[in-house]
Parts: C-alpha cells; structure tokens; sequence
C-alpha cells in the first residue's frame, strides 16, 4: 500500500510522526502492543480500510446491528444459537482507529477519544520501518492420512444421506503449509487484492489467539446498507474457472450437473425457507448464473430487499440468525447437518464457516454500512504455519474423490497466491 498522504495532513499536529504512516506501520504497531487488528476491500472496489481496537481482549457479542459501533464482527460456525440464553460467540473489534486507503490517498476517518489512542501513534512514530521479505519459501506439512480420512468420512456421510438421514451436509478438511520465515500479513493481503478484484479480502489479526485469519471470499451473507438495501447470495457448486490447457472458461458456457444445480436449489430454498418465517414475500431472486470466484466457478442466486419499502430496518439482523450457518457450509436440515459435522470433523473449524465483515462502518463520504460475508477460502496463520480450511456440499449423490478434489481446488484459492514470489 502506497503512503498515505491526507494520514498525515491528519497527524500533522503530532509532532513526533515525521513521516507518513502506511498499512503495514499501523498494522505492525498493532501487533506489537498486543492490539487486535482487521485490514479488509469489499468486492469491486478499491478502497481498503483498516481499523485498530484498543481491547486486548475482545467482547463477544450477538450480532446486533442496530445496536453496535462501528466496528469489524468474526464469528466462528459454532454459533448457531443466538438465542437469548446462548453465549455471544461473535468477536467484536471496535473501530477505535479507522484508517481508509483509497487510490486517492487515505484518511483516518474515526478515532476514539482515548488516552491509549495516543500512546498508539507514539509507538506508530517509534515502530522501526518494516521490510518486505524478499521471497519466502513455502513448504507442504503433509499428512499422509488427510485424503483417505476425507474419502472415509465423505462415504459415511453418503451413506447416512441414502438412509435418509439428512440431504446435504458440507464437509471440510486442513491443508498445512510452512514459510521459510512469518510472512507479512499486509503483503499478502494486498496480492490477494490484486489477484481477485470481486472477492471480500480481509487479514484480522487476534493476538488472544495468536493467530491472523485470511481471506479471499466470493460468499456475502448479509449486507444492508444505509438506504435500507438488503443482500445477500445463495452459493453452491464448485468447477474449475479454467480448462484443461489453463485457458480461462466462458461463464455463460459453464455445464453443470443435476447433482449441483440441486444442491445450490438446496441453498436457495433454505434462504427463502427464512424470508417465509419472517412472512416476507417482497425480495427480489435474480439467478442462479454462474459466477467466478477467482481460481473457480461456482452456482450464484442473489436475493435483495428494499427494507424501507417493506418497513422492516432490522432486517439484516433478523436474517443474519437465521441465516448462520447457511446450507452453503453447514446442511440441510440445519441441526442435523451440524450434528454430522460436530461428530465427523477431526479438527475444530474455529472461524472458518463462519461470518465477518465491518458492521456499521462508512468513510466520510459514505453512510454507515454492514457487509458480512461467509468465511471461506480462507487460512490460519500462527508464526510461520498457514492451516487452510475448505469443504465441499455434500449430497447422496457424491463421488468421494471427486470431493477431495474440490476442496484441493479451493485450497488453491489461497495457496497460488501463497507460493507467488
Ligand atoms: C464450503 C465451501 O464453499 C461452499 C461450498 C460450495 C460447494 O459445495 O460447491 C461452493 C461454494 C461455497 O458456498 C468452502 O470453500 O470451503
């Protein structure tokens, strides 16, 4: 990310700030005093905005829009009761230092009125400049077990759909790879920009956890923005975006087979299965057409809802717990597909599956808005270990290995932008 010119004109009173801070120095200045930190783009756009919270440890909240700051929410797929009894799961990192980088310079756009927000651009003035690795080395950490484990599981849970069981579950699996040294979070964030311009990026960083999450996602669960526009997308389906010479493929000449054009009905059904118990019936369902998600192909229908037309403002909260965790990652029915899941995955999904995306947030030329999007094709990172996570739908009609190979395409997603010099 360039240097931030309208930063500095902001910061110009301090007088120890003697040059303009980029992303990377306020992210690094983030890391090292312990702050979490969230550095996402929204599809289609350029602007990037990055927020600093000064709580080391994070709330955990139920996803009310209409009632939290502006801030940055990442709930792990275990979340499935938002009920009043049942523990907010949803980490929630306020937007204490809000800082947008657009192709016309930056600005921070909200601050806290804090003591500690202070002592932040002291340390940000303090922080050494940080060099870009030149290349670093990636290696796999193989498991020699992970496809036949996979396979097993896929089989059984073929099994328990054709004995009626459940239609559709998602099954996911961890992919490990190692850097040669801790590879910078802001770098890779910024190639994953750049390689997939319609995808939801995002890199937050949970020092409680040690861990930095990153993303390049094609799947919005719910966005409302500030004149009361509802979205959200049923996504299922996966191919390849390119033949087999490596030659991108048309969208509009994508094939797909009655098992996928079932199971992505599967997830429309259930978003609007939602709208009927909220008694809705004015959304608009454009679709399914094929949509690109960077490496892949996958089945899309988008639903919107003009909520002031309908008089229905929470309607983004209210759908947001219903909606989690959608057919898309979990099954159908829901409760059962999630129980298979608990019983069958060998590791903890964590916030994979789950949702995230800025609540509430608007630069100053822009209103508040929310957009969360469905955590998929992303990774874990601690230190120098990068655990990718990615699952494929699951219904009686899947072929085993052909399952394995999607979610080595998806892994992919991740992976080729990894390994790029
Ligand atoms: C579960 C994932 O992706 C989801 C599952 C898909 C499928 O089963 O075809 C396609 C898109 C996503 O809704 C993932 O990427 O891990």
């Amino acid at each position: 990310m360039q240097p931030d010119p309208l930063i500095n004109t902001v910061l110009s009173e301090k007088s120890w700030l003697t040059s303009q801070p980029t992303a990377t120095d306020l992210w690094q200045t983030a890391l090292s005093l312990g702050y979490p930190a969230a550095l996402w783009r929204l599809p289609n756009r350029a602007d990037k905005h990055l927020i600093v919270s000064l709580d080391t440890v994070l709330p955990r909240v139920s996803v009310d829009l209409e009632e939290l700051p502006a801030g940055f929410a990442i709930s792990p797929f275990d979340n499935l009761d938002f009920g009043p009894d049942s523990p907010a799961r949803t980490l929630f990192l306020r937007a204490d230092i809000h800082a947008t980088f657009g192709e016309q310079g930056g600005k921070i756009v909200e601050t806290a009125n804090d003591p500690a927000v202070n002592r932040f651009w002291q340390a940000v003035a303090e922080q050494p400049t940080a060099e870009r690795p030149a290349s670093l080395l990636l290696t796999d950490l193989p498991d020699p077990n992970a496809q036949a484990d996979y396979i097993h599981r896929v089989a059984q849970a073929v099994e328990a759909m054709q004995r009626g069981e459940f239609r559709k579950v998602v099954l996911s699996r961890t992919k490990r790879v190692e850097f040669s040294e801790a590879p910078d979070a802001v770098a890779l964030f910024d190639t994953l920009c750049d390689t997939y311009p319609t995808a939801f990026i995002s890199a937050v960083s949970l020092p409680e956890r040690g861990q930095i999450w990153m993303s390049a996602t094609p799947e919005r669960l719910v966005s409302q923005n500030a004149d009361g526009l509802f979205r959200t997308l049923s996504l299922a389906g996966t191919q390849s975006a390119t033949d087999a010479n490596g030659v991108a493929k048309r969208p509009a000449e994508a094939m797909w087979s009655q098992k996928e054009i079932e199971e992505q009905a599967l997830v429309s059904r259930y978003i609007i299965e939602c709208f009927k118990k909220i008694r809705l019936r004015e959304y608009l369902e454009e679709g399914p057409k094929t949509i690109v998600a960077g490496n892949l192909m996958h089945l899309g229908t988008q639903f919107t809802v003009d909520t002031q037309a309908v008089h229905y403002p929470q309607l983004g909260t209210v759908m947001l717990r219903l909606l989690h965790p959608t057919s898309a990652v979990c099954g159908m029915p829901r409760d059962r597909a999630f129980n298979f899941i608990r019983r069958h995955e060998t590791h903890d999904r964590e916030f994979y599956a789950g949702f995230l995306g800025p609540v509430n947030i608007g630069s100053t030329e822009e209103q508040p808005a929310t957009d969360l999007f469905v955590h998929i094709r992303c990774m874990k990172l601690e230190g120098r270990v990068a655990t990718l996570i990615a699952g494929a739908g699951l219904t009686e009609d899947s072929v085993p290995e052909r399952e394995w190979q999607e979610t080595e395409m998806k892994c992919q997603t991740l992976l080729a932008v990894l390994s790029k010099p």
